[in-house]
């Protein structure tokens, strides 16, 4: 067993503090907005032109400077994101003293965490881990998730998440909301313009549901 264990962070209002202004940093940065993140906090006297441009619409705050300890307090997830190994290592150690989650992109990921790849469809998250022995293998799988696992997966969590709520609120009996949402979950992906209004495939799914 390697340590490492897979969660889904919700990270709305949580604040965010990435030291470093690179391409790494820039990555890290991107992956944090796509996921939602809205306090997302840039430390470093350089930053690429795209997180200028990030910068200057709004989305991220840029405190353009070196490193200083009090970055990393109240901190939620910290980004130890420099080109000297040094240094990240003590981002890292201030982290995890001030109880933040810590991320260090220079292969120190003992006691921190990994950013997996991810393939996002919507309501659909995929993430891969190779946990530090290899990116590029995470990559290449993320690359190969997403030839088979298309655009359409969005439209149809969407509409699984719609029926899921209309089964938990208008069949009472356990095991039959659940034969009805593993034979939904079979039939997905949909066509986007399929009819998937709740109440009408749920009596479609019951028509065929397998007698027990
Ligand atoms: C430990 C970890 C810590 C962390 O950053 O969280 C880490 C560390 C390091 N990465 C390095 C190199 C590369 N990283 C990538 C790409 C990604 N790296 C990501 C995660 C992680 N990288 C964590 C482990 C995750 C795992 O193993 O699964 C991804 C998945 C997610 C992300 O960063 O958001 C993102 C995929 C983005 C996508 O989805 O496409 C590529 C490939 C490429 O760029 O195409 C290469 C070159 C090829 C290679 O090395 O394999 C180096 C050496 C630097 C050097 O040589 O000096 C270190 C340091 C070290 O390990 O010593
Ligand atoms: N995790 C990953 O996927 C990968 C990690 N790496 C590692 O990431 C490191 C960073 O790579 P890049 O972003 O390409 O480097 P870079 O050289 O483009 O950026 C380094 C950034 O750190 C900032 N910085 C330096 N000292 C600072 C300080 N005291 N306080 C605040 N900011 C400071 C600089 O201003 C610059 O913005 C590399 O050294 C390498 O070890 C490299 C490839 C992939």
């Amino acid at each position: 067993m390697n340590g490492y264990y897979p969660v889904m962070l919700q990270l709305r209002g949580e604040r965010c503090v990435i030291i470093g202004g690179g391409r790494i940093a820039e990555r890290k940065a991107i992956g944090l907005m796509e996921a939602g993140a809205d306090t997302v906090i840039l430390v470093s006297p350089r930053i690429t032109a795209r997180l200028q441009e990030l910068v200057a619409c709004g989305s991220l705050q840029w405190n353009c400077r070196t490193y200083e300890p009090e970055d990393a307090t109240d901190a939620r997830l910290l980004f130890a994101a420099t080109d000297d190994s040094g240094l990240n290592r003590r981002i890292a150690d201030d982290g995890r003293r001030a109880g933040a989650l810590v991320n260090t992109v220079d292969g120190d990921a003992g006691r921190g965490f990994l950013n997996p790849s991810v393939v996002r469809r919507g309501d659909l998250l995929i993430a891969v881990s190779a946990t530090g022995a290899s990116p590029a293998l995470s990559a290449r799988i993320k690359r190969e998730l997403e030839r088979q696992y298309g655009e359409e997966y969005g439209y149809s969590v969407e509409q699984l998440r719609r029926l899921r709520d209309y089964v938990k609120a208008d069949v009472s009996e356990p095991g039959e909301r659940e034969t009805l949402l593993r034979l939904a979950a079979e039939e997905v992906p949909i066509r986007d313009h399929a009819d998937m209004e709740p109440k009408a495939w749920v009596e479609r799914l019951r028509a065929k549901r397998p007698l027990d």
